[in-house]
């Protein structure tokens, strides 16, 4: 029997709460006649932000507490940022529908300086990701780097309350959040690199409910679904989580698929990029072709 009510688990920063509202309203618009609610909460990603993602360990922190939502029944499914969701799901747990991706690009924000190349010698950025802190490093080794956590809001706060001369966020969640007049210039490939499934939104549902899955499937995109699973694949086979200094872009164009990758040191501002192509759409094993080309090179070490 089909349900007729969907409730979505989500976070409630605002940038969750935007996501969240869209899938609801692609819903609605997809099913008419089916009622869909969110079911906002807190998740321990949320509630510890005196340390860098990377310290806290575990992987799916943003994830674990939506999930035991879907378990215990009070959700029938939840809907992520996918760069936050862990190359490898809990079991029980798929992912039904990507949506189209968004620009995957980061953002230069800054009040005074328009670029990341005129920045004055030394000066304060704040990010806590260590795979942009690596990327900074290595395009600019004179500029301090200073953690910087918290929601995208209280992220611009602190550099308008000049706590930073420059710091870096995802266009995406820029412009879902109508801010993109914030973004001073893009950071893109092939300079720079994206987290593994940045910009993509995800809904993740329980695996043993065939009735919610068949109706989120009506909103995954195909061609999203083919690249960012490409870019997973490359960070699984790394070991990755969101919280290693690992960057992916792949590209679908008439020749298929071309998946481009890096992975860095954010002390030493040491990056060793690899890329590969595939014509057909072997979007798994191009992922594990770039990872062993960056383990060849030496990644396992950066890894730790
Ligand atoms: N880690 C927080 C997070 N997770 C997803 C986004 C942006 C939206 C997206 O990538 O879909 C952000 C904010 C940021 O990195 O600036």
């Amino acid at each position: 029997m089909n349900p007729s009510t969907l409730r979505i688990a989500t976070r409630k920063s605002a940038l969750a709460l935007w996501q969240a509202e869209h899938v609801a309203a692609l819903l609605r618009v997809a099913h008419p006649g089916l009622l869909v609610e969110l079911v906002p909460m807190s998740t321990r990603g949320d509630e510890i932000l005196d340390k860098p993602l990377a310290t806290i360990g575990g992987k799916g922190l943003f994830l674990k507490e939506l999930e035991v939502a879907m378990l215990e029944g009070r959700a029938d499914l939840a809907v992520h940022s996918l760069k936050d969701v862990p190359a490898e799901l809990e079991p029980g747990f798929v992912l039904p529908a990507i949506l189209p991706r968004a620009d995957a690009a980061d953002a230069f924000v800054s009040n005074d300086h328009a670029e990341l190349a005129s920045l004055p010698q030394g000066a304060r950025v704040g990010t806590s990701s260590l795979r942009r802190q690596a990327q900074l490093r290595a395009l600019r080794p004179d500029l301090r780097l200073l953690d910087l956590r918290g929601n995208v809001g209280t992220r611009l706060g602190k550099l308008d309350a000049g706590d930073y001369d420059a710091i870096v966020l995802a266009c995406a969640g820029l412009e879902r959040l109508g801010l993109a007049a914030r973004i001073r210039s893009r950071l893109a490939a092939p300079d720079w690199l994206p987290a593994p499934g940045q910009a993509a939104i995800a809904i993740e549902a329980r695996a043993d409910q065939p009735a919610v899955l068949a109706l989120l499937a009506a909103l995954d995109d195909a061609d999203t679904r083919l690249t960012v699973t490409a870019e997973r694949a490359m960070n699984h086979a790394l070991g990755g989580s969101c919280t290693v200094p690992v960057g992916a872009w792949c590209m679908l164009g008439e020749h298929g698929l071309h998946l481009r990758g890096l992975v860095g040191d954010a002390n030493s501002g040491r990056l060793l990029h690899a890329e590969a192509a595939s014509p057909g759409e072997q979007a798994e094993a191009l992922g594990r072709q770039v990872a062993e080309a960056l383990l060849a090179q030496g990644a396992g070490e950066l890894l730790g």
